[in-house]
């Protein structure tokens, strides 16, 4: 397919990107085993805190104990929930892990061919993830193929809103100031892709190993199948 009506990319990351496993087999499990220390290490510091109340928050519950704290947010983990304090904090025990070289971040040898290529050709590159924009930079920043932050323009996280919600991308395209046409999602989720295109966004589907394909969005399985 060719698109020469696409002046920016926004892509998802966990299965569009990146092989599903390492997000659940390699940096989930990290986020379990290190997060009861990293708080218990860290939990006066103005970041963590922050984020420790915020999770009191969102149990309803702002006496809850450090240790409750930790439970909730191992069973957060368990249960894949995107909860956006539980996501600021794996972010910030990611990078440690990143950083000490325990892993790199995966990313499908057709990804940073066809990021190089769009950016050259003058297309802005943009990440929207439910991990937190730390972890999508880390990630990115910490690949396979080494540092590829400098081809992104910007990155968005459950702050902007939640994947599965049209207004999400509503408020993405505002803060890119370009017609919402003019905007390209790259997903392997249904249901995301199914918002973006209800906020006007052309739309994509990446049916890489495992994933389904929908009937309402165009199919491809390789970075390298998208011509623009
Ligand atoms: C940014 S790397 C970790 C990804 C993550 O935490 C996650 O929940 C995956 O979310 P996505 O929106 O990329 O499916
Ligand atoms: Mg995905």
């Amino acid at each position: 397919m060719s698109n020469p009506t696409v002046s920016a990319i926004v892509t998802d990351i966990e299965g569009t990107t990146t092989d599903i496993n390492f997000v659940h087999k390699v940096l989930f499990p990290y986020a379990h085993a290190k997060l009861p220390d990293f708080l218990s290490a860290n939990s006066a510091t103005p970041a963590v805190a922050e984020q420790i109340d915020a999770v009191r928050s969102e149990m309803g519950d702002p006496d809850a104990t450090l240790e409750a704290v930790i439970n909730q947010l191992l069973h957060w983990i368990e249960t894949d929930q995107k909860v956006t304090p539980l996501k600021a904090l794996q972010g910030m025990v990611w990078a440690d892990g990143y950083q000490r070289g325990d892993f790199k971040g995966h990313l499908y040898s057709d990804v940073a061919p066809a990021l190089r290529q769009w950016k050259d050709s003058g297309k802005a590159l943009y990440v929207y993830s439910s991990g937190s924009v730390q972890a999508q930079k880390l990630l990115f920043g910490y690949s396979d193929e080494g540092d590829l932050t400098p081809l992104f323009s910007g990155y968005f996280d459950t702050h902007i809103g939640h994947k599965r919600e049209a207004a999400s991308y509503q408020r993405i395209v505002t803060e890119l100031d370009l017609p919402a046409e003019a905007v390209l999602f790259l997903s392997d989720v249904v249901e995301e892709l199914d918002a973006a295109k209800q906020a006007g966004m052309q739309t994509l589907q990446l049916v890489r190993e495992g994933t389904q394909p929908g009937k309402h969005h165009a199919c491809v399985t390789r970075f390298d199948e998208i011509a623009l």
